[in-house]
């Protein structure tokens, strides 16, 4: 990922890289830059975002992990600093936000949804922080009907439950990224079913996410938040 938006800030005439840093360097190398974009490993990730707020600069995160405790203590360190705000976005794929939006909408229908998320064997973290949005985002929509029925979750097998919703993450050579969101009802079932062929999938997003980043104010969550998802007119 790092190496994408290298590509795409040296691709953009309106941009410059200030650094490029990787875990051997001093974080220091972030200070004067007009943004700072996180794209490392969920277990540093808070650190590096905390850094660079107290130090007054608005931050565009990509990387994994951020569940919303970790959202919470965030919106916490940013509102003690207001200073500059901060970008997360859990996936910068176009067809990925939209298939947890409509995995969302569907959320009140059904009592039951399993999500089935599968990943490149490099991946380090798992559930993936596409699965932990989408569950949280499931869980959110359906506040006032409670949380989904989820038979036997004391099961390992039963997969890991994100905000009551059973998360399975496979980790095999051949795939990019891929997310299914099953929800099971009366007689009948609906999959939601994204896949990421290529990280190009990644650049559209990643371009209009440098570009509204600078300009956010407080802590904004997921690439819906800056594009217009609302039906046509
Ligand atoms: N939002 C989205 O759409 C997407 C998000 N991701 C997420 O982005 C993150 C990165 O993914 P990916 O690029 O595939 O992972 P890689 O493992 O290829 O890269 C991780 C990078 O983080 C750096 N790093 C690790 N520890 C530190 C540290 N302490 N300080 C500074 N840099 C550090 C590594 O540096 P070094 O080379 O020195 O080890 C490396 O450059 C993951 O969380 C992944 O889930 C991935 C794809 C899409
Ligand atoms: O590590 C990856 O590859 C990806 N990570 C993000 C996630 O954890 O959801 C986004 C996408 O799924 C690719």
């Amino acid at each position: 990922m790092g190496r994408l938006f290298l590509r795409l800030i040296d691709d953009d005439p309106e941009l410059e890289l200030h650094a490029g840093l990787s875990s051997k360097d001093d974080l220091e190398g972030v200070v004067g830059a007009a943004l700072v974009v996180d794209v490392t490993v969920p277990a540093v990730s808070p650190g590096i975002v905390e850094k660079a707020v107290r130090a007054g600069i608005p931050v565009l995160v990509g990387t994994s992990g951020w569940s919303e405790p970790r959202l919470a203590a965030l919106r916490r360190v940013v509102a003690e600093v207001d200073g500059p705000g901060v970008l997360v976005i859990p996936n910068f794929s176009v067809g990925s936000v939209l298939a947890t939006t409509f995995a969302t909408m569907a959320a009140r229908f059904y009592e039951s949804v399993e999500i089935i998320e599968t990943h490149h064997p490099g991946k380090v973290d798992s559930p993936s922080g596409t699965a932990i949005r989408t569950a949280e985002l499931i869980a959110a929509a359906r506040r006032d009907l409670g949380p989904v029925r989820a038979p036997h979750a004391d099961q390992r097998a039963r997969g890991q439950q994100v905000a009551s919703v059973p998360v399975h993450s496979l980790r095999l050579p051949g795939i990019e990224a891929r997310q299914e969101v099953v929800f099971g009802g009366t007689g009948e079932t609906l999959s939601l079913l994204h896949d990421t062929t290529a990280q190009s999938a990644y650049e559209k997003g990643i371009r209009l996410s440098l570009d509204a980043a600078p300009t956010v104010t407080g802590v904004v969550v997921g690439l819906d938040s800056i594009l217009s998802l609302g039906a046509p007119e």
